[in-house]
Formats: structure tokens, sequence, C-alpha cells
């Protein structure tokens, strides 16, 4: 029995060590006993381990399947909310999984059709938002035992195999992937919401008639007939209906094409070395495409740049045309590249033929207003007028997808440049710079707690990859007011505002909230560390609420100033009176922490 045990060690700790990131698992050590000691994330039954369960722990690199073979006894498997990528590992292997967990990593490529033929005990598998293409295994719907499948936010394609009749399967989501043709019979129990999102879907849960899906699918013929008879309403709105087809279809293989593309180099894993820990932030280099790489043109062969009709069926709408009027075909022609995964969408730029560089968000989850709302608050956008409060220039709203264009800013975000570029950026953040910045998000936060006074969250998602660098680092803050588009559980999850402590014990927020996050910004501006309040568990970063409230419960503050500011020796007091107003933001009570007004009165005071 001692044999036994040290082999599962030994294997828990070889499957530790292939993986890169694992400063979540450190009580796992060759010294003690995963059971007894309850190692983070092990599950035990009678002794033995039944389940690893490292969601949301930070993870990346690779699984060492055959490490995990020597667990005879494990059944469960949940690696949910990590960063792993590549190829599916090979979970086959362990053919007594009864559940597989895997959504919300980077993994990508097909999964070869008869992957699951070897795994039938398999209840639960949830591979949802990864960046799967290909066919929907023929294996993985046929699993005798299978009671929930979730595949959404991935990039399935092609027709939807059968699943075994009758179905044990009582919860489905297949929705936002590409997926096309007739939803096979097998599947009458499920309402549409399994299979939103994939507009090439057809069958009656999605009110959507086979054969005219098929027509649409033939882009050819009806760009002919646009051309020959413009004035045509109806062939008008079906080019246009099918254009944002082709725009969505590219900028789906965008997506894919770019995160390939991250791994070697549009997007690093940033290790900040602090005493003794390594940060993961995922950031985005500034580097400029190799021309003719992953760079695409959305689409080379269509004409005319019209921009689209106010009211034109499903194309973009401007807001604001300062920078010129453009529509989806613009974007078509427009070369695309990756620029990140948030939590609330993925991030495009695109470079138009006029020069204009923009940003397209595709969001997430945006369906709590209808679309008369959702054009209410597009317009309210469109009047906000302040010098650090980034407004979209444009949106497209249909049920399954709604696009956000801003315009690009080049020098990118705080976060970039605080943590991620150690070059001249970096070394422009000199301590007026860094009070300037300061300065500018609370000024703006001011403006949208006065303009959207009534909601509950005026921002909602402050955090500093939100708030963009101008050329002369003035602060441009974005993605804000989104609150009252967002699903509610989707919001709860995606924006910063909800890990407040106010949110987190009592499940409530409130504008206080957003000056929470206003605390977390000067804290890591003042501190230059990385807060791990960013970070879905936590793990990695500096916890700098704890960091300062110790610092100051001992008056000792001076200590947390970034080095690379404490040479202005004649201002660090103003950075303590700083630090000191960033740890009033902080107060887990909101009836302690200051009100916005009072913190920006405070913040206006401090002189550099
Ligand atoms: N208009 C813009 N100009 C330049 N960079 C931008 C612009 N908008 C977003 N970005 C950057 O693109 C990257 C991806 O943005 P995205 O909004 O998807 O990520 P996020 O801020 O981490 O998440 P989220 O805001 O959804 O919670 C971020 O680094 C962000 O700073």
């Amino acid at each position: 029995k001692f044999a036994f045990s040290l082999t599962e060690n030994e294997a828990l700790l070889k499957v530790k060590s292939s993986f890169t990131n694992s400063e979540a698992l450190d009580d796992w050590d060759s010294r003690s006993s995963p059971c007894v000691k309850r190692w983070a994330g092990i599950i035990c039954f009678g002794g033995l381990i039944t389940g690893l369960h490292l969601s949301d722990f930070g993870l990346s690199g690779t699984i060492d399947i055959e490490a995990l073979q020597q667990l005879r006894a494990l059944r469960t498997l949940s690696l949910k909310n990590n960063s792993f990528s590549g190829q599916i590992p090979e979970f086959n292997k362990l053919g007594a999984l009864k559940l597989l967990l895997l959504s919300h990593n980077k993994f990508s490529g097909q999964i070869p059709n008869d992957f699951f033929s070897s795994m039938a005990s398999l209840k639960k598998v949830w591979l949802s938002n990864n960046d799967f293409t290909g066919n929907i295994p023929v294996s993985l719907m046929s699993l005798p035992h299978l009671l929930e499948l979730h595949l959404e936010g991935n990039q399935f394609s092609g027709h939807i195999p059968p699943l075994k009749k009758p179905t044990t399967v009582t919860s489905l989501d297949l929705s936002h992937n590409k997926l096309e043709g007739e939803i096979p019979d097998s599947f009458s129990k499920f309402s549409n919401e399994s299979f939103l999102g994939n507009d090439r879907l057809c069958g009656k849960q999605l009110d959507r008639d086979c054969s005219s899906v098929v027509a649409e699918s033939l882009p050819q013929p009806v760009i002919e007939e646009k051309k020959e008879s413009a004035n045509s309403d109806g062939h008008t709105k079906l080019a246009i209906g099918i254009g944002i087809l082709v725009v969505m279809g590219i900028l789906i293989i965008a997506a894919f094409t770019g995160r390939k593309k991250d791994k070697d180099d549009d997007f690093s894993i940033l290790e900040k070395e602090t005493p003794n820990e390594m940060i993961p932030v995922r950031v985005r280099s500034i580097k400029k495409p190799a021309e003719g790489s992953t760079r695409r043109g959305l689409d080379s062969s269509r004409k005319g740049s019209s921009h689209g009709s106010k009211n034109g069926m499903g194309d973009l709408i401007m807001i604001n045309d300062e920078k010129g009027a453009f529509g989806l075909p613009d974007l078509m022609k427009a070369a695309a590249e990756v620029l990140g995964n948030g939590g609330l969408g993925s991030a495009y730029k695109a470079v138009m033929t006029n020069g204009l560089s923009v940003v397209v968000k595709r969001m997430r989850e945006m369906n709590k207003l209808g679309r008369d709302g959702f054009d209410a608050e597009m317009r309210r956008f469109g009047r906000i007028k302040h010098k650090n409060i980034l407004a979209p220039l444009a949106y497209h709203y249909r049920k399954e997808e709604k696009l956000l264009v801003s315009e690009y800013v080049p020098k990118g975000s705080l976060l970039y440049v605080l943590h991620g570029d150690r070059g001249t950026c970096h070394a422009d953040l000199n301590w007026a710079t860094r009070l300037k910045i300061i300065k500018g998000i609370s000024s703006a936060l001011g403006f949208l707690h006065s303009e959207y006074a009534t909601y509950d969250l005026p921002h909602g998602n402050l955090k500093s990859s939100n708030v963009l660098l101008s050329e002369n680092y003035e602060p441009l803050i974005i993605d804000y007011a989104l609150d009252p588009l967002t699903n509610p559980n989707h919001a709860a999850q995606a924006m910063f505002a909800y890990k407040s402590p106010e949110y987190i014990q009592h499940q409530q927020i409130s504008p206080k909230s957003d000056v929470y996050c206003l605390g977390i910004i000067i804290l890591e501006i003042i501190t230059g560390k990385f807060p791990s309040q960013y970070l879905a568990n936590g793990k990695g970063g500096t916890d700098v609420v704890q960091w300062v409230l110790q610092a100051s419960s001992e008056q000792r503050e001076q200590d947390l100033i970034d080095p690379e500011i404490a040479n202005s020796t004649s201002s660090i007091d103003q950075m303590v009176q700083l630090l000191r107003i960033g740890a009033t933001c902080i107060e887990s009570s909101p009836v302690q922490r200051l009100d916005t007004r009072e913190a920006i009165r405070r913040i206006e005071q401090i002189l550099v």
C-alpha cells in the first residue's frame, strides 16, 4: 500500500512538472501525501485519488497523460479556466473518466472522430470556450451515458452528428460555433439556446428554414446580382446579410489564425520577477506583424466602400463619424490581427484602406437588452465627450452577434506599458506621468458617475487593460457602462467590479465598486506591481490590498513605492498620500470607502 501511494505522489509531481505555471500547486511536495495533507485540487476517496479539480489555477504547459494514467482511481478531471493550448491531449487514454471539463482554455485544432470511443464512462464533457475546429467527433455524440455536453464558443464546423437515441443528455450547448446544415431529429428536445450563434445552422429549433440557408450560403451569384441591380432593396439587404456572414467568418478565421500566432509573437506570458513569484499576465506586443504573414485582407474581392446605411440590416451603425464614416465592406477589406480574448469578448485590430486603424470587439453574452435598448445605449456612447474616455466609433447589432468598433490606440494599455514592456514606454512612466494617468482615470470615472448616475456600475470593468495610453500618456478608458447590456451571470464572471469585496461577500454592487477598482489601479501604478486581484484565482501577482493594508498599519507605506519612481525623492510624500487615498478606495466595506467625488477631490490635490 505504501509503495502504491508513493507512486501516486510521484505521478502527481510529474504532472505538476509538466505544467509551466504551477505556483498554485506549491503544497504538492514529495514529503507529504496528497490525501492526508489535502493537496490543492486533489479529491480523494478511501485514500485514493479520484479527482483532479484544477480549475482557475492559472496553469499552462503540457499535461503528462502517462503520469495521469498512474492514478488508477481517477474519475473526474477539471482543468477549466486555465491557459492550456494546442491539440487536445490524449485524455482518451484515461478510459475510466466520468467527467472531463476543459472549458475556458485555448485548446485548438481538430479532435479525431473516434477520440471518445474508448471513454464510454463519460457523463459530463465540457469543452466550451476554446478554439477547437473541425467536425464534432461522432464518438462524442454516441457516448452511452452522456448527461452534459457543452461545446459552445469554439469553431466546430460542419454538420452536427446525431445523438444516440434515446438520448441520456439533459444539458446541451452547441451555441457560437460554425456549425451548419440541419439540426438532426435526435436533438428535438433541446431549445434554440443550445444552437444560437451558428449562422448556417437551420431547423425548427432556430425557426430557420433549411432551404433558405442553403441559398444564402452561395455568395457569388448574390454579389453579382447586387452589382447589377444595386437599387433593389431586397437584394441589397441579402447582400449585406451575406457580407456580414463573410466578415464574421473572416473574423473567426482571423481569431483562429491570430491565436496560432499568439504563441509565436503576438502575446507573451510575462514573467515579471518579484521576490518569490512568477506573474502570468497576457500582454500584447507592440511588434508590427510582418507583411503577408498572418495578416489577411478581410475581403479583397469586394468592391465599393460605402458605409452602412443608418438603418441598414445588420450593417455597421456609426456612433461618431469624426474619423470618417465606414461600413462592413471597409472592414472586410481591412488587414486584421488578433489583439486578445478578454472576459467580455475578443478584440481584433483592423487597418482599413483609408489608413484608419480600428479595434473590433466581438462582445460575448450581451443580450440583456433588446435591439431598441441596445441602440439607445449606443447613442448615449455617442454623446460622451471627455478627453480621457474613448467612445466607440460604430457598432453592429444582431441577436447573435454584437460588434463594437473603436479607434486603435497604438501605445496600447496601461497594463502592457506598466508590466509588459521594459523599453522606452515603460521608462516614460515617471512619477509625473503616473500622477497624470491617475488624475485622468479618476476624472473620467467622475464623468461616467455623473453621466450614468442611475447605474449601479457606471464603469464596471475598470482595470489597467481597459486604460489605453495616448501618444502623450493621457489615459483613455474603455469598456465602460456595459453592465446593463451584459447577461447578468456573465457580467459577474467577466467584469472586474464583481471582484469587489461587497460582491464576493454579499453579492452587492454599487458605484462604490468602481471606486474599489480605482483603488486597485492607484496601488498598481504607485507600487508597479501586478495585482493578484486581476487573476481569476488570485494566484500569482501581488496581493496589493493585503500588502498596502499591512504597510499602512505599520506606517511604512514608503516601502511600497515602485523603486523606479522612488528616485523622485522630493515627491515621496505625495506618493505616500496617493497610496493612502488608494488604500481608502479599497476599504472592504463600501460605507468606509471614499465616494467617487471625494476620491477625485483628494487625488486632484496631489501635486507633482
Ligand atoms: N482601442 C484599442 N486600441 C489599442 N488596444 C486596445 C484597444 N481596445 C482594446 N485594446 C487592447 O486589446 C487587448 C485585448 O482587449 P480585450 O478587451 O479583449 O481584453 P481585456 O481588457 O483583457 O478584457 P475585457 O475588457 O474583455 O475584460 C487588451 O490588451 C486591450 O488593452
